[in-house]
């Protein structure tokens, strides 16, 4: 939204992740963020109430792992309010974004969100992610703020192409859910991630998809 008092702060935050968002992105996060604060009040949609930090916890640590998105099309896992998802469509207007998640009253906003911004990449599935099936694997597998490891990592992978990429973001490094996974599982690569404005910790997991599901390696 131009004009906006947010706007310098989110170039600011932009800049600092070393990030160069595409012309209209940034007045398109902020229209998000606003409709965010607007529905939060009658919808519930996140616990964050204040503008400013939406800014930093919701748009700028959504977009610290642009870098770490793989090919064109991507999952966000549990997107709630289209976190990390929305923000990622924004910023790499070539990605086609599918939203998952099994609360409808989310997926309203959502889709309301995808008209007021014309978002045409935005794709809607209301579904428990054990029971989504998808025509097509997808390049990459996010999650933020979703199930412990052990309920994700397998059904990621299962809806990841090979050599594709499965994400999940997290605060502190999550070692007892590491640990719970299948030891074929547990190789993978941890990022600490650097969020402006963001002072506890975030991590980035990743995975690789492999040629072989891991879930038919684990039961055979
Ligand atoms: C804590 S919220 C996180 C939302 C968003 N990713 C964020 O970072 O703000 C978790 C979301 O996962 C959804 N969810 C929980 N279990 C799910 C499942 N098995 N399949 C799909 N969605 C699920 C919930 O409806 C909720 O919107």
């Amino acid at each position: 939204m131009a004009g906006d008092p947010l706007l310098p702060a989110l170039h600011t935050g932009v800049e600092r992740l070393g990030l160069t968002l595409p012309e209209g992105a940034a007045e398109a996060l902020i229209t998000y963020l606003r409709l965010l604060e607007r529905w939060n009040r009658a919808y519930n949609l996140s616990a964050i109430r204040d503008p400013g930090e939406m800014l930093h916890r919701h748009l700028l640590d959504s977009l610290s792992i642009l870098p770490y998105v793989e090919g064109d099309s991507l999952l966000d896992v549990g997107s709630g309010a289209g976190l990390p998802g929305i923000p990622l469509a924004l910023a790499r207007p070539g990605l086609t974004v599918t939203l998952l998640d099994s609360n409808g009253k989310k997926q309203r906003f959502t889709r309301q969100v995808a008209l007021e911004l014309g978002l045409h990449r935005l794709r809607f599935a209301q579904a428990r992610l054990a029971d989504y099936r998808p025509g097509q694997p997808f390049d990459t597998v996010v999650s933020r703020a979703f199930a412990a490891l052990s309920g994700y990592v397998p059904e990621a992978l299962r809806l990841c192409r090979a050599g594709g990429r499965v994400l999940a973001m997290k605060g502190r490094l999550p070692e007892e859910e590491l640990a719970a996974l299948p030891r074929s599982l547990r190789g993978c690569t941890l990022t600490a991630l650097d969020v402006p404005g963001v002072a506890g910790q975030r991590h980035l997991l990743t995975w690789t998809a492999p040629a072989v599901s891991a879930t038919e390696e684990a039961n055979p």
